[in-house]
């Protein structure tokens, strides 16, 4: 059975998921044998399902701020991609009112072979903005990014910061009811964070729901009231941002090894710190697809 996506269902700003189930399947490939290699056999092991959302409810009301949070694997960012209409459940449903600006997987939203200012124009119409909507915001976004000459380059020439400056400023300028933020801030310079974070609070103050998934703890204390900590695709604690950053500090510093992959290096400091101890981050740090 597949799950529900329905947008308008609810009060603007609001945000509902119930239920919501999401598995994918990966290929597994450990179990070939040398002989099958050699003999250039097929492998018999299928497609293996891996779980990513085992049954999460998250009941969000209109102008909340709501951080995620999580060890690598916990289901964050699929829940963010649930949410955005990108990923759809295998069961559960969600529900979400009013227009959705999100900020995901950067390269997935553009086309590398037109420039800034071209994918601005495309960008806009793909969240629903009329093309005069997009022209009458045009130099503000372009004067926001920050990207001088670069604008009018292909985002073949883009530094990945360059993309975070583009992606940032068509959003910022959306006047979404609903922003769903992954991470992408981290990419971006001091002063650029800075600017997209007073960005984000003028959003919230005016009334804009916040869902933001990140590692960076302290990001979330400024801006985020409320916290859901999830654990193996399951919600395992929410509520206000200092009692679940507490207990999620708690989980990371009693652990010996995370899931799968090493801790975030900003998780491993944020716990050292919790600790007491002065643990250094894993040098060999990778981060998971
Ligand atoms: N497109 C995909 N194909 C296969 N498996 C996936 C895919 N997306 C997510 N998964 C799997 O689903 C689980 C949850 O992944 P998700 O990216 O939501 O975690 P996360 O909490 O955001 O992790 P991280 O902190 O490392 O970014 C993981 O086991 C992951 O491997």
């Amino acid at each position: 059975m597949a799950g529900e996506y329905e947008q308008d269902a609810v009060p603007i700003g609001a945000i509902r998921l119930e239920a919501a189930t999401r598995s994918f399947n990966v290929q597994v490939d450990s179990g070939r044998t040398l002989k099958e290699l050699l003999l250039r056999r097929e492998h018999r092991g299928g497609p293996e399902a891996v779980p990513a959302l085992r049954g999460v409810d998250l009941t969000i009301d209109p102008g909340e701020t709501v951080a995620i949070v999580g060890r690598n694997g916990a289901g964050k960012s699929s829940t963010l991609r649930v949410l955005a209409g990108i990923v759809p459940l295998d069961s559960g449903r969600v529900r979400i009112g009013g227009q959705v600006a999100a900020l995901l997987d950067l390269a997935a939203g553009f086309s590398r072979d037109f420039s800034g200012r071209e994918n601005i124009l495309m960008g806009g119409a793909l969240y629903g903005l009329t093309r005069r909507q997009v022209e009458e915001r045009l130099e503000d976004m372009i004067a926001f990014s920050e990207l001088g000459e670069f604008v009018d380059l292909p985002l073949k020439a883009y530094s990945s910061g360059m993309l975070v400056r583009l992606a940032f400023a068509i959003v910022a300028f959306l006047d979404a009811d609903v922003l769903l933020i992954d991470e992408v801030l981290a990419v971006g310079d001091g002063a650029f964070q800075r600017k997209c974070e007073e960005r984000i609070a003028a959003q919230v103050a005016s009334g804009s729901t916040l869902v933001l998934v990140s590692h960076d703890l302290a990001l979330i204390e400024r801006t985020c009231a409320r916290t859901v900590l999830l654990d193996s695709g399951r919600v395992a604690a929410d509520g206000p941002t200092a009692q679940v950053l507490s207990e999620y500090r708690h989980l990371l510093s009693g652990e010996a090894a995370p899931v799968r992959g090493t801790n975030h290096p900003a998780e491993v400091a944020a716990a050292a710190a919790a600790a007491g101890g002065g643990a250094e981050p894993p040098s060999d740090h990778e981060e998971p697809a």
